[in-house]
């Protein structure tokens, strides 16, 4: 099970909403070859599929909030289990949402090597999702949900990387910068790691 997976990299990519987690994800993966699970699209797939799980979970995410633990810790696990013997290491964005979803993480998949904390001002956040919401086509990219995530994330979210760095694996990306620029942060982080 979950034993397949104990020997793989796993980095923590996290951040408000907009700060550009997925944009450096999949840089990392042209770069390194590492398997990109991202939360937020693995629910939309979900959302996508038109199932009754699926309903349910729409209704949670147009409004800002959180879906439950183990619906995300599951999907989460299974897609990785299912790219085990082809992969690198394991970028998992937009998770931990908070503390607890961190916990859990751990004691069915494993630890963290690195978490990168993609940090942009919230003035930032939201111009960049607005701009996102134009062509999207996301039921979450309108200004009330956008308030609504980052007020989650300030509260739930930032004390994940307040637990993390006690254990000296937080790595700060200012991604205010340009991208490539951004992206040379990254860089240096993950090389750290060999
Ligand atoms: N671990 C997670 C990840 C996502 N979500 C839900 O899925 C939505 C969208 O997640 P995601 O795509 O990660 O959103 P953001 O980080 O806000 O935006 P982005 O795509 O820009 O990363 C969240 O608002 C939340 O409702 C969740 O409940 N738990
Ligand atoms: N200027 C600038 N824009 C960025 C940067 N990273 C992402 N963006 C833009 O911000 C928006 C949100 O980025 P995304 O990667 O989807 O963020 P996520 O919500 O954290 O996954 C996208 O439309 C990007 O084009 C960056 O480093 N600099
Ligand atoms: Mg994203």
């Amino acid at each position: 099970m979950a034993d397949k997976i104990k020997d793989a990299k796993i980095v923590f990519v996290v951040g408000g909403p907009g700060s550009g987690k997925g944009t450096q994800c999949e840089k990392i993966v042209a770069k390194y070859g590492y398997t990109h699970l991202s939360s937020g699209d693995l629910l939309r797939a979900e959302v996508a599929s038109g199932s009754e799980r699926g309903k349910q979970l729409q209704a949670i995410m147009q409004k800002g909030e959180l879906v439950p633990l183990d619906t995300v810790l599951d999907m989460i696990k299974d897609t990785m289990i299912a790219k085990a013997d082809v992969s690198k290491g394991y970028l998992i964005d937009g998770y931990p949402r908070e503390v607890k979803q961190g916990e859990e993480f751990e004691k069915k998949i494993g630890a963290p090597a690195l978490l990168l904390y993609v940090d942009a001002k919230a003035e930032t956040m939201v111009q960049r999702l607005m701009k996102r919401g134009e062509t999207s086509g996301r039921a979450d990219d309108n200004e009330e949900t956008i308030k609504k995530r980052l007020d989650l994330y300030y509260k739930a979210t930032e004390p994940v990387i307040a637990y993390y760095e006690k254990r000296g694996i937080v790595r700060k990306i200012n991604s205010e910068l340009p991208v490539d620029e951004v992206f040379a942060i990254v860089v240096k982080a993950i090389d750290e790691l060999k």
